[in-house]
């Protein structure tokens, strides 16, 4: 039986700025079951950094409004002081591998003694015991142990971002949260990162946030699809559900944009440009680019219900809606 684990609702966050506010997460919800993966689909700069960085609570100084419940088991982990977040969710039940984090890693402390750090800190073990845990997750990840002894630079990069994988895992986090972890990799490398995820999620019973702008890589992993336009989610969908019929106009254009072999029509580029989040439109965001565009669009959509837990910001999904109708 399937069981929510991670439950957003009406997450905002914005950035405080001297042109004003920028709307970077503006209302989204959804929801992650136990070992399922979500891929986060969308263009450079909707967003899509921003909602890791709040869900997991690692934001800049310059926040300014933040609101919207986010519930992890049956626990409102949204409602919780700073300081019980960090101490029990952070890392311990939900864990983030940043964008380059690999390119973050201590140059002068051998990576094995890296990942085994959140166990000291987080649970006091003992180096030693802390070291042989670290053993076992870089079996797991595909490092072989030989490589506790070595510092980050000695690794190519495929091998750092494995290292950086092992230590958001350390912990045993029901939750991983990854931003673009293979986007600086080979494609080889990241098929086999994504098979090394696929294996802890079926293995461990981890679930997954995957934030990627790259439609092809995220297939592979994703059990449910997000895509994400200036700070909003326009669609969220199962995965096979999203790439075979994808229901908003902006999911459609996407996927039509996407290069595939054995295809005769040739990838259309999306026209245009993403709404600037310092003062978005009031109305749909996407309706400047989008193709169907009708009177209702003046107005905002709701996240509309599109059968079984599928969701779709835009009116033509609405039962009573249809182009040409101009209330
Ligand atoms: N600290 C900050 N202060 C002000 N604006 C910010 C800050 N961080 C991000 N932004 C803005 O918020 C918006 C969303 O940025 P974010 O990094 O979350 O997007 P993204 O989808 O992850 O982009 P990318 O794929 O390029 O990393 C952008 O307009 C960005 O310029």
């Amino acid at each position: 039986m399937s069981e929510t684990l991670l439950r957003v609702e009406e997450l905002a966050l914005h950035y405080r700025t001297r042109q004003g506010a920028v709307r970077a997460v503006d209302g989204i919800s959804f929801d992650v079951e136990r070992s399922e993966a979500l891929v986060v689909l969308g263009e450079s700069g909707c967003g899509k950094s921003t909602l890791a960085k709040t869900l997991m609570r690692v934001l800049p100084r310059n926040v300014g409004h933040r609101s919207g419940r986010i519930v992890l088991g049956d626990v409102e982990v949204s409602a919780l002081p700073d300081e019980r977040f960090r101490r029990e969710v952070q890392w311990s039940r939900m864990a983030l591998v940043m964008q380059a984090s690999m390119n973050a890693l201590n140059p002068v402390v051998r990576v094995g003694e890296q990942v085994a750090e959140p166990l000291r800190v987080l649970r006091g073990w003992s180096r030693r015991r802390a070291l042989a845990r670290a053993a076992e997750v870089f079996e797991l990840v595909g490092v072989s142990t030989d490589f506790l002894a070595r510092y980050p630079f000695e690794l190519s990069g495929g091998m750092r971002q494995r290292v950086v994988l092992a230590m958001a895992l350390i912990a045993e986090p029901e939750l991983v949260i990854l931003d673009e972890p293979t986007s600086a990799l080979d494609v080889l490398t990241q098929a086999s990162i994504m098979n090394a995820l696929k294996r802890i999620k079926r293995e461990l019973g981890t679930s997954f946030i995957l934030i990627t702008h790259d439609v092809a890589t995220s297939s592979e992993l994703a059990d449910r699809v997000a895509l994400m336009y200036a700070g909003q989610f326009v669609e969220v969908a199962d995965a096979a559900r999203f790439f075979a019929e994808p229901a908003h106009p902006y999911s459609q254009m996407l996927m039509a944009s996407v290069p595939r072999l054995h295809q005769r029509l040739r990838p259309e580029p999306i026209p245009g440009q993403p709404p600037s989040l310092f003062d978005p439109p009031g109305g749909c965001r996407f309706a400047e680019r989008c193709p169907h565009r009708f009177a209702r669009c003046d107005r905002e959509p709701p996240a509309l219900p599109f059968g079984d837990r599928h969701r779709v910001r835009c009116w033509l999904h609405a039962d009573d809606a249809q182009p040409g109708d101009d209330s």
